[in-house]
């Protein structure tokens, strides 16, 4: 270019324009200038529309995006010093108690971390809304070799994606919703909840616990679904409410449970039972053994179902943790003090749950007078008064004979002895509530013992203790037990499951 058209040129760009008097080339700058950043703009729109795009696309649910989570990586296990299995030293620690009482029951959790017992609608929002930077929905943990790995989608569908119109119940740890699968499988699906690794780690302990129980009494576990921070169970369903519900909950007048049908609840609930301790290798302990534990089908057969809270043990041997989790009202003194456990902390809240389930009355009900708060004190002062037959239900639409009333009673203060080692076990249970010839036998000596009760405490009755000792003796009760209890050779049965 010559310097001559430079000149030109020059002077052109210098020109005042019509655009505010500014020159040609400052209006021409900030030209290009908004371009670049409007391209940059769109640019970065472009991108990120893009990459919600992909996301939504990879966890959507059936009815469109609206129910998906956003799957996070936030979730990341939280390991809980505890006592070692294997070793039977007792742990001395300074327990936190902790009492969540927004559920209509209270759960108390001894703990020596803040924990995650609480539960709410916030929290389920909350893990909806953690933000996403998974990868990979691939299963974290590997298929255990029994049920089946269910995928987030199938259980989506299934639940009409995890809609509230689904929702049976909330626990502890989760929603649990109702769901119907493809090959049209009625289910409860619990969604375990993102407290802080607790519900992962439940979530580890059910799977292996639960995974290989079969029993007519036990709810069973169908799968399991691993999926980014999701962390579900699929149950069988369970087509009748639970035992509170039909206890404590608006029946009217008349409860449709009759004498029968709640001793049948009592013994089928004590053969599940017996099954998780007895019939299993490792046994297992229950740990929250409570009447909304406890689902009814359609026969008025009961199944024993949350199992989040169990702990396998190894034989012959008590754990002693330092994070004592159940029940108020339902968990065992020396479990609640020490924290040491054993399946016969289970033998006392089975008592706890056959009182109630005689009496119509919950655990621990403080609108009743002083002397009737507590369940276990008031019976314990009804029996020793000679005065069972006013602990029945008044729902109950006939009242029991006094026969059986009193055994079901001998049973239930068996079970809370506050002495662990005096309570009986659960096979030993079955024997005791099946023993009815026996007991027709021995039925004058099992009433001159009842009035020999002491007052205060009847369980403390040496002649009480020697008169069942010799009417329900353990020596044959564990070929019972197995029988009444369905349970066949630990290992054998143990195998067979997966
Ligand atoms: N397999 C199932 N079939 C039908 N209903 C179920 C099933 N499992 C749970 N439910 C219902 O969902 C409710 C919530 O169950 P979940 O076991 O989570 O909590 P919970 O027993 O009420 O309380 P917690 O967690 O304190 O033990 C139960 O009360 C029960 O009515």
């Amino acid at each position: 270019m010559s310097i001559y058209s430079a000149a030109f040129l020059n002077s052109e760009l210098s020109k005042p324009t019509s655009i505010f008097g500014l020159r040609l080339w400052v209006v021409i700058g900030i030209f290009v200038g908004s371009s670049i950043v409007l391209l940059l703009f769109l640019l970065s729109l472009c991108l990120t529309s893009r990459r919600r795009n992909h996301n939504h696309q990879k966890l959507s649910g059936p009815h469109g995006g609206e129910l998906t989570p956003v799957v996070s990586k936030d979730i990341k296990e939280i390991v809980i010093p505890h006592a070692n299995y294997h070793d039977q030293r007792l742990i001395h620690t300074v327990p936190e108690i902790q009492i969540d009482i927004g559920k209509v029951e209270h759960r108390v959790v001894f703990s020596d971390k803040a924990s995650s017992g609480e539960s709410s609608r916030s929290n389920r929002n909350e893990a909806y809304n953690t933000n996403s930077s998974t990868s990979s929905y691939g299963p974290e943990v590997s298929h255990l070799g029994w049920g089946r790995w269910y995928t987030l989608r199938e259980l989506e569908v299934a639940t009409n994606g995890l809609a509230d119109e689904n929702v049976i119940g909330e626990g502890g740890y989760g929603i649990v919703y109702y769901g119907v699968l493809a090959d049209n499988t009625k289910v409860a699906v619990k969604n375990l909840l993102n407290n802080k690794g607790q519900a992962e780690k439940e979530f580890k302990v059910e799977v292996e616990a639960i995974g290989r129980v079969r029993h007519k009494n036990l709810v069973r576990l169908l799968g399991y679904c691993v999926e980014g921070a999701y962390r579900m169970l699929v149950y069988e369903y369970v087509d009748n409410g639970n035992l509170d519900q039909w206890l404590h909950g608006d029946v009217g007048d008349v409860s449709p449970l009759a004498w029968d049908t709640r001793m049948n609840i009592i013994l089928g609930t004590a053969k599940g039972l017996a099954y998780l301790h007895e019939g299993l290798e490792p046994k297992v302990v229950h740990r929250d053994i409570k009447s909304s534990n406890i689902l009814i089908d359609h026969q008025w057969n009961p199944k024993v179902s949350d199992f989040g809270l169990a702990k396998l043990l190894c034989s012959e041997r008590s754990y002693v943790t330092t994070r004592v989790m159940g029940t108020f009202g339902y968990v065992a003194p020396e479990y609640a003090c020490t924290g040491m456990l054993t399946e016969k902390s289970d033998v006392f809240s089975f008592g706890i749950l056959i009182m109630e389930i005689i009496s119509g009355r919950t655990p621990v009900d403080y609108s009743r007078p002083p002397g009737e708060v507590n369940l276990v004190d008031w019976l314990k002062a009804m029996v020793g008064n000679r005065r069972p037959e006013e602990v029945v239900d008044p729902k109950l639409p006939e009242k029991p004979a006094s026969k059986p009333l009193k055994r079901i009673l001998l049973v239930a203060l068996r079970c809370v002895d506050p002495d662990s080692q005096k309570r009986p076990k659960m096979g030993h249970v079955i024997h005791m509530l099946e023993a009815d010839d026996l007991l027709s036998r021995d039925e004058r000596r099992i009433r001159r013992e009842f009035s020999n009760l002491n007052q205060e405490n009847p369980l403390e009755n040496p002649a009480a203790d020697k008169m069942e000792d010799k009417i329900f003796h353990e020596d044959n009760s564990d070929r019972l037990k197995v029988k009444a209890a369905g349970i066949v050779p630990r290992r054998q049965d143990a195998d067979k499951d997966i």
